[in-house]
């Protein structure tokens, strides 16, 4: 990575409050492109916050927001893939319609990407979402959301619903559809499933940033895995 590159990523001073409450707290983030980072936190920390103001599907926060220098709108939206932790697309919805509103929605979206890691992961082409188990919805989504050639990856949750081999086939199914000048930013609680992927990672608590780096400086430095001092940093 160049020392020169700059941040994707910038947020200074962002406050988001529900009601009088604060879920961040002044958080600030710089994120350079070209890498795999690991949102992690404990329940109720805000990474589903971070990633929806980034995403620019959540308003009323207060502070300083750029993706790629522009402000959370839709020129930013443009750059952005978001994946949701809940389901958004249509119960009807076969593979082929979700690819068929993908395509109408971003400009940026490769079908033929889509088509590919939906084989890849073996989905049934003939299921609508209704009739498909709670994995392989996830799988779906993550193959959409994979298949536009964004700038920034925001995947919240994305293998909370999988069993440990499917994940494994996810994260192989995620890295392989990964543009090495992207940017990918995926929370999940499950840090050891996707210790082996992330290149820094960001943990929060209590709406900011408590501590973030590169992994395998953070693992020097701690000489333990990132589970295991995020497990301590937590107890804490
Ligand atoms: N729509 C909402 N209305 C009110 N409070 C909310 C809302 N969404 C989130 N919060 C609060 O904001 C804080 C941060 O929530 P957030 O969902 O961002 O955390 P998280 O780190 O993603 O948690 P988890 O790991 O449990 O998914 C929590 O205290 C939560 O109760």
């Amino acid at each position: 990575m160049s020392a020169h590159t700059q941040p994707v990523i910038e947020v200074s001073g962002l406050t988001k409050k529900y009601r009088g409450r604060a879920a961040l707290s002044g958080l600030d983030l710089s994120l350079q492109p070209g890498q795999i980072v690991g949102l992690m936190g404990d329940n109720g920390s805000g990474k589903t916050t971070l990633l929806k103001i980034l995403a620019g599907v959540l308003a009323d926060w207060e502070g300083s927001v750029r993706i790629a220098g522009h402000a959370p709108g839709p020129e930013s939206k443009a750059l952005v893939s978001f994946l949701p932790d809940a389901s958004f697309l249509p119960d009807r919805h076969r593979p082929a319609d979700a690819i068929a509103q993908y395509a109408r929605f971003f400009a940026d979206f490769d079908e033929e990407k889509a088509t590919q890691m939906i084989d890849f992961f073996g989905l049934p082409w003939d299921r609508s979402l209704k009739e498909m188990s709670k994995g392989m919805r996830e799988k779906l989504q993550i193959s959409l959301a994979m298949s536009r050639q964004a700038r920034v990856y925001l995947l919240d949750e994305p293998i909370s619903g999988v069993d440990p081999a499917s994940r494994d086939v996810i994260l192989k199914g995620i890295l392989s559809n990964f543009a090495e000048d992207a940017l990918l930013l995926v929370s999940t609680h499950l840090i050891q499933d996707v210790e082996a992927i992330v290149d820094s990672v960001v943990f929060l608590r209590g709406g900011q940033v408590m501590l973030a780096g590169d992994a395998d400086a953070l693992r020097t430095e701690h000489g333990s895995s990132l589970d295991a001092l995020f497990r301590k940093v937590y107890a804490a």
